[in-house]
C-alpha cells in the first residue's frame, strides 16, 4: 500500500469509534420506530455494514445503486439508477446511508426519487461530508466526519473500482489517479 497510500486521513480506529458513537445515536433516535436503512451502494455497503452491527435496536435494510463517477475523480452530473429499492417506503422510517457528500448531486436526486415515494420520515446518514465541493443544498442529518477538499478512497470509497476494500480512508499518490 506504501505505493498508493500518500496520507491515510481516517485510520481504522477512527473510523470504529464514529462509527459505534453514530450507532448509539441512531439507535435512541429510532428506539420506539421500526426503521429502514437504504444502503447507496457501492461506496456505502462498509459502513452499512458496521453501522447496522454498532445498532442496539433492530433494523431493516435495503439496497439501492446509482452512479455519477463512473471511473472517474470528477461527478458526470447525471445520476442513473441502476438497481431500484426491492420494497415499497411508502410510511416507513428511512435512512439513507451514504459513504460520502461530495458535491451533492447523487443524494439530491436520490432524495427527490424516495421524497416521492411517500416515507413517513426521510434522514440522511454519511460518513464523510465535504461541504467545498457542494453545488447543491444538500447537508446530512447524521455525519461522522468532515473532510477538506482530497478526493479520498478506502472503506468502500474507490478509484476506478479499487481500494474499496481497504479498511481506513486515504489520499492516493497523485500519479496513480489519471
Ligand atoms: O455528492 P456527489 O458528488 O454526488 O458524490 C458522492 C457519491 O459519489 C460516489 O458514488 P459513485 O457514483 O462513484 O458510485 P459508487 O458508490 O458505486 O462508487 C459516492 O459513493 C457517493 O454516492
Ligand atoms: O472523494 C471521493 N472519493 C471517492 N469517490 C468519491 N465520490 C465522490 N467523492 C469521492
Ligand atoms: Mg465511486
Amino acid at each position: 500500500m506504501e505505493k498508493v497510500v500518500e496520507r491515510i486521513l481516517i485510520s481504522e480506529e477512527e473510523i470504529n469509534q464514529k462509527v459505534k458513537e453514530l450507532g448509539e445515536k441512531l439507535s435512541h433516535d429510532y428506539k420506539d420506530k421500526d426503521v429502514l436503512f437504504i444502503c447507496v451502494l457501492k461506496g456505502a455497503i462498509m459502513f452499512m455494514s458496521d453501522l447496522s452491527k454498532a445498532m442496539s435496536i433492530p433494523i431493516e435494510m435495503d439496497f439501492m445503486a446509482v452512479s455519477s463517477y463512473g471511473a472517474s475523480t470528477k461527478s458526470s452530473g447525471i445520476v442513473k439508477i441502476i438497481k431500484d429499492l426491492d420494497a415499497s417506503i411508502e410510511d416507513r422510517h428511512v435512512v439513507v446511508i451514504e459513504d460520502i457528500i461530495d458535491t451533492g448531486l447523487t443524494l439530491s436526486y436520490l432524495i427527490k426519487i424516495l421524497q416521492n415515494r411517500k416515507p413517513a420520515s426521510l434522514k440522511i446518514c454519511t460518513l464523510l461530508d465535504k461541504p467545498a465541493r457542494r453545488t447543491v443544498d444538500i447537508k446530512p442529518d447524521y455525519s461522522g466526519f468532515v473532510i477538506e477538499d482530497h478526493f479520498v478512497v478506502g472503506y468502500g470509497l474507490d478509484y476506478d473500482e479499487k481500494y474499496r476494500n481497504i479498511p481506513y480512508i486515504f489520499i492516493p499518490k497523485s500519479d496513480i489517479i489519471k
